[in-house]
């Protein structure tokens, strides 16, 4: 099989690129970066190494890349390929969505038949319905006629992807060091049938329960510990986590998500205190150095409503159950000033020149008047 992955990256590489390659898929990666995409082309491999105490390593061989910005080239891999994954941040799709229908019109003219043309397109970003979001970008530069045709071969099955893969700092530029643990779970009914399973990827047949469960609790408590642990000035997860007021934050925000899933998705209390337990576990991982910074990245992205902080927050909130945890780190997340972060000195800008509750309202949608956002700006005047 031919696999087709956007984004070279520390997901791509660590986690998509290394599965696919033991799935027996032969991986070209594309990417915008020009001296990874020309290392990549040399080497023609790269290693994984485990966080633990074992240390295997893994080479991924025969792998290629493509730059991105080399759209007839990204255009003619997508037309040969039997399968497209990304890894490039939710943020990034609509840039990459131009060259994948450009693909997918050079692979239906070359083969019109549906049957001969199917190709599922994934997107394993941390984001509910990434790939709906990515297969409504791509539409949107089709013209008609193509779009009659994909709507029978191009399937976008959402997906959720889960492995800690932290910045990497190596002498050999193309190694890249995750944690042991992985799960990569999609979206089965998105997927025309008999389309040929990948080893190592669980499908589903409802993703919505998969998704929600890990980004409002492997995401929230990471962002919950990195929003607290930069206020207290640690550089790491794993120091933040050591601060017991730190990390009472984040448990207790598992607590509040935890309950909100627990009743919406009918999860066993049990099992849902061990799943959380075992994420607590990965989140202070000694082998792994993962610093605050990389995991309150793009706090815009984490404030929005949809996402890992309020879409929780107001799915509790309408049931009734606990909120505050939520809401603080909402409010830590808005005293996360790291001026290289874009979207944090966005924030910061706007604090500068707006008032709170206008810029609470902004960024999380929730508007003056709902108890959410007076619990934020209490929290606020607090940290
Ligand atoms: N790092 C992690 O632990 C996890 C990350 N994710 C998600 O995976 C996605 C990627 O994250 P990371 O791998 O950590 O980021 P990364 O920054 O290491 O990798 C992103 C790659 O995308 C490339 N890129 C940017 N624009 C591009 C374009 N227009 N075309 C092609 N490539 C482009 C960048 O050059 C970079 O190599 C994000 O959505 C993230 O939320 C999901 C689970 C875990
Ligand atoms: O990649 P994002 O969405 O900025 O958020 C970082 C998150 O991704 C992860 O790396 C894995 O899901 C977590 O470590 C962290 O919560």
């Amino acid at each position: 099989m031919r696999a087709v992955h956007f984004g070279a990256g520390n997901i791509g590489r660590g986690f998509i690129g290394l599965l696919l390659s033991q799935a027996g898929c032969s991986v070209t990666f594309v990417d915008v970066n020009a001296s990874l995409v020309a290392l990549l082309q040399e080497k023609q491999q790269y290693t994984v190494k485990l966080a633990s105490e074992q240390a295997e390593s893994f080479t991924v061989s025969g792998v290629n890349a493509i730059n991105g910005n080399d759209t007839a080239l990204v255009a003619a891999a997508i037309a040969e390929a039997d399968l497209v994954t990304t890894a490039v941040g939710v943020s990034v799709l609509r840039h990459i969505a131009g060259a994948i229908a450009e693909g997918i019109t050079l692979r239906l003219a070359k083969n019109p038949a549906a049957a001969a043309s199917l190709l599922p397109i994934i997107a394993c970003e941390n984001a509910i319905g990434g790939s709906t979001q990515l297969g409504e970008l791509v539409y949107s530069h089709l013209a008609a006629e193509v779009k009659a045709q994909a709507e029978q071969a191009i399937a976008f099955p959402d997906a959720a992807v889960d492995r800690i893969v932290p910045l990497q700092q190596h002498d050999d530029p193309l190694q890249v060091t995750v944690e042991p643990f992985y799960e990569w779970t999609v979206d089965r009914s998105a997927l025309p049938q008999g389309t040929p399973e990948i080893p190592g990827i669980h499908y589903v047949d409802q993703l919505q329960p998969y998704i929600e469960r890990k980004l409002f609790t492997v995401n929230t408590g990471h962002c919950v510990a990195a929003y607290h642990g930069y206020l207290q000035g640690y550089a790491t997860i794993q120091e933040a986590m050591q601060d017991a007021a730190v990390r009472s934050e984040v448990e207790g925000a598992l607590k509040e998500t935890g309950a909100m899933l627990v009743r919406t998705y009918s999860f066993s209390e049990s099992e849902h205190q061990a799943y959380i337990e075992q994420i607590l576990e990965r989140f202070i991982n000694p082998y792994l150095t993962d610093e605050v910074v990389r995991v309150g990245r793009s706090p815009i992205r984490k404030l929005s409503p949809d996402d890992r902080l309020v879409r929780p927050a107001l799915l509790a909130f309408e049931l009734g159950l606990p909120t505050a945890h939520l809401t603080k780190a909402m409010a830590a997340a808005l005293r996360f000033a790291y001026t290289e972060d874009p979207e944090a000195a966005e924030i910061q800008a706007a604090l500068a020149s707006s008032t709170l509750s206008e810029v609470i309202a902004h960024y999380t949608s929730l508007p003056a008047e709902h108890p959410l956002h007076a619990q934020i700006v209490e929290a606020y005047s607090k940290l």
